[in-house]
């Protein structure tokens, strides 16, 4: 899948659900309860041992979610998630390094910036669609539409402390393509296998997604 299409993926999915998962065996599950929910794009984070894993089997396992891998912040772990079937990454933050592996490997990538000397990373490295993390400490809304000023060709995915109180905020700016958040995929909820509620909770972001940006 080429930068286009992902990136296009991205913005008709609208809330990006950040993964958190210590139990790969409740990864399929859990992307059925999303998918069941409306949301079809799946961030697995590499914060914990199990993550890979888990993003292996949805990509496997669930073809209608898009496998994502998220935390990936050295270079060794662009070929581990590419291995594993990621369609796209997405990064906290820029490094050079991760930059030049996924060009080698590919992939379309979302790195994470913050500040003004971030985006002139980005930028300078040909990345105009990034990950504003983490939005709400960084500044929320109104940092975003400054950065726009200097940067107005670059896009966002504001992501951290983003939720249903406040992702209109962030969507009522045309430089948002979509939010992210672990909202939508409570630890306990994963853990207890609750997934009427994960679905619940997916349905809600998207339905108030569609609502504003149609
Ligand atoms: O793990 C990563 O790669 C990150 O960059 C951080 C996550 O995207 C945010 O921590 C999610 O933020 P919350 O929705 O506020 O929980």
């Amino acid at each position: 899948m080429d930068e286009t299409a992902a990136i296009a993926r991205l913005e008709a999915c609208g809330v990006i659900p950040v993964v958190v998962i210590e139990d790969a065996s409740r990864a399929i599950d859990l992307a059925h309860a999303l998918v069941a929910g409306g949301i079809d794009v799946v961030e697995v984070t590499l914060r914990r041992p199990a993550g890979l894993a888990a993003l292996e089997a949805i990509a496997r396992s669930v073809p209608g979610a898009l496998p994502v891998a998220g935390t990936v912040v050295t270079p060794a772990q662009v070929q581990q998630v590419k291995d594993a079937g990621a369609k796209a990454v997405v990064s906290p933050g820029f490094s050079e390094a991760v930059d030049e592996a996924l060009k080698a490997a590919g992939l379309p990538w979302l790195p994470g910036v913050a500040t003004a000397s971030d985006c002139m990373r980005a930028v300078a490295a040909g990345r105009i669609v990034a990950k504003f993390f983490p939005a709400e400490t960084a500044g929320g809304p109104p940092a975003l539409k400054a950065l726009s000023g200097p940067f107005p060709q670059m896009r966002f995915c504001p992501t951290g402390g983003v939720g249903l109180n406040n992702l209109g905020s962030y969507l009522a700016l045309p430089q948002v393509i979509c939010v992210g958040g672990s909202w939508l995929v409570p630890a306990d909820a994963i853990a207890s296998g609750d997934w009427a509620r994960v679905t619940r909770l997916a349905k809600e972001a998207s339905e108030a997604f569609r609502a504003l940006r149609g």
